[in-house]
């Protein structure tokens, strides 16, 4: 049955889901990606595809921006469709100085400045993490294309304007390595439901260098995460 926010019907998606924030970017995994791949929802521009990757069925779909779009999407597709696994695939801005642009970061664990963990968590401080096998099997994809990835903890921000500057010098102290905005609001939203989370972000800004990607370059290092993205879900038996 279609959601507020999804109208695919029963069994439209895969097990696993791929998320980039932005529709268009799950529109060119799908195309770009998959085979025979068909569009099942397209509520709001939000497109959602499934198709196939070297023989798995696996699905793509847009989160949108921050924490309370990709709640939305993560909850329905887990509880509407029996979405049991879901990979987001991101853009960061890192903070660390060791991170360089179009670097890869997987995020073991999310901080926030959001307080929806805290709403569903009787206001205590829950450790948004990572799913463990999913974890694993990124680290083991990259390894096996000797692909470097830095693995550690992200902050999921609400304001992606934030007025404080100094926040990033704190984040970088507490070996934070970059920012962005949905991380730990899917890892709350799985931990809630009972589902399997990790996001893997290529490194589009560097905040405290003031650096960003080109175009071009964007393309090339996405196109290295999708791809590791993917073949990390082919390690799941
Ligand atoms: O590139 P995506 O996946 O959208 O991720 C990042 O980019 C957006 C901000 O420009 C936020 O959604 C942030 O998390
Ligand atoms: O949230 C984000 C994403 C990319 N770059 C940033 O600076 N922030």
């Amino acid at each position: 049955m279609a959601t507020p926010h999804i109208s695919a019907a029963p069994g439209d998606f895969a097990e696993t889901v791929l998320m980039p924030g932005d529709p268009l970017r799950a529109k060119f995994i799908a195309e770009n990606f998959l085979t025979d791949a068909q569009c099942v929802t397209e509520v709001r521009n939000m497109f959602g595809y499934t198709g196939t990757y070297k023989d798995r069925r696996i699905s793509v779909m847009g989160s949108g921006m921050g924490i309370p779009s990709i709640s939305i999407y993560a909850k329905e597709l887990i509880t509407d469709y029996d979405v049991k696994k879901i990979i987001r695939v991101g853009s960061c801005g890192a903070v660390d100085d060791s991170i360089k642009l179009q670097d890869i970061i997987i995020g073991m664990g999310a901080s926030t400045d959001s307080k929806v963990n805290r709403i569903r968590f009787n206001d205590y401080d829950f450790a948004a993490i990572a799913d463990y096998q999913l974890l694993a099997n990124a680290v083991t994809a990259a390894k096996q294309k000797q692909l470097p990835v830095r693995v550690g903890n992200v902050f999921s921000s609400d304001l992606f304007y934030t007025p404080d500057q100094q926040l990033f010098e704190l984040m970088a102290k507490y070996q934070v390595l970059a920012v962005e905005m949905e991380a730990a609001g899917l890892y709350g939203v799985a931990a809630e439901y009972g589902a399997q989370a990790l996001a893997i972000f290529t490194v589009s800004d560097h905040i405290t260098r003031n650096e960003k990607l080109s175009a071009e370059a964007r393309q090339t290092s996405f196109k290295q995460m999708i791809e590791l993205a993917l073949d990390s879900v082919l390690l799941d038996k």
